[in-house]
């Protein structure tokens, strides 16, 4: 039986559309003076741009080149977590002066609440980094939807393409993985998670449905009828 939803977020909770036409490029235009105000004064500031020095093999003091670094993650959609860490400060000051709301779609709002009522616990597996998650969801344009999840998983446990991930996730939850359901639009999120012994659901919120073998959903309506009979 589950009791668990795990849900990624871009392409199954919200649109793939906010992400890429919204967020990033909010991120985008605050990154550099972001950056510049914040790289001395913000311990966690600093020990984003030591890793993406690390990572690129650009040098710390340059801060032009680790910026022009972080713009060329930002347009590649790279999931590094430093570049995550540092997009999820910069959305808060968005968020917090009412520039951006949230988006989730109707159907996810309305079930994350109706499974949060029936006692099924609720995390988020993103690579958005878990302030970013805790901010999406805290401001949508239907309220506050935090009060609903139990916690939140982000690429600090690994990538969403690796089974070690939904491991160490199923590690901390302290669960039996098949009473896990995770819900995500990237068929090899699904594959490792499976690999780790989940249950899942591939949402797939546009285009033609794939001729696959997987539970496939159009909302997380038809997501319910399948957490009914398992
Ligand atoms: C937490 S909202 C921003 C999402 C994000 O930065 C991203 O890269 C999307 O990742 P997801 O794993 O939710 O598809
Ligand atoms: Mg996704």
């Amino acid at each position: 039986m589950i009791r668990v939803v795990l849900t990624d977020i871009e392409g199954t909770t919200s649109s793939i559309s906010f992400v890429h036409d919204v967020l990033f490029p909010y991120a985008s235009e605050h990154l550099a003076d972001f950056v510049r105000t914040q790289h001395a004064d913000n311990p966690l500031v600093a020990e984003q741009l030591d890793a993406v020095a690390t990572t690129a093999g650009v040098d710390r003091g340059d801060i032009d080149g680790l910026i022009d670094t972080l713009q060329a993650w930002i347009r590649e959609d790279r999931k590094e977590t430093p570049l995550k860490t540092l997009q999820g400060l910069i959305w808060e000051q968005g968020y917090q002066q009412g520039v951006l709301k949230g988006h989730i779609y109707d159907d996810a709002a309305d079930y994350l609440q109706r499974w949060h009522d029936r006692g099924l616990r609720l995390f988020v597996y993103s690579s958005g980094s878990v302030k970013a998650q805790q901010l999406i969801f805290g401001y949508t344009t239907a309220g506050d939807f935090t009060p609903y999840f139990s916690g939140y998983f982000d690429t600090r446990v690994g990538g969403k393409k690796e089974a070690g991930s939904y491991q160490a996730i199923l590690g901390e939850l302290g669960v039996e993985p098949s009473t896990v359901l995770f819900l995500s639009d990237v068929e090899a999120e699904l594959e490792a998670a499976e690999t780790a012994g989940m249950q899942t659901a591939w949402l797939v919120r546009d285009g033609d449905l794939p001729d696959t073998g997987r539970f496939v959903a159009r909302t997380f309506s038809e997501v319910d009828t399948l957490l009914r009979k398992r």
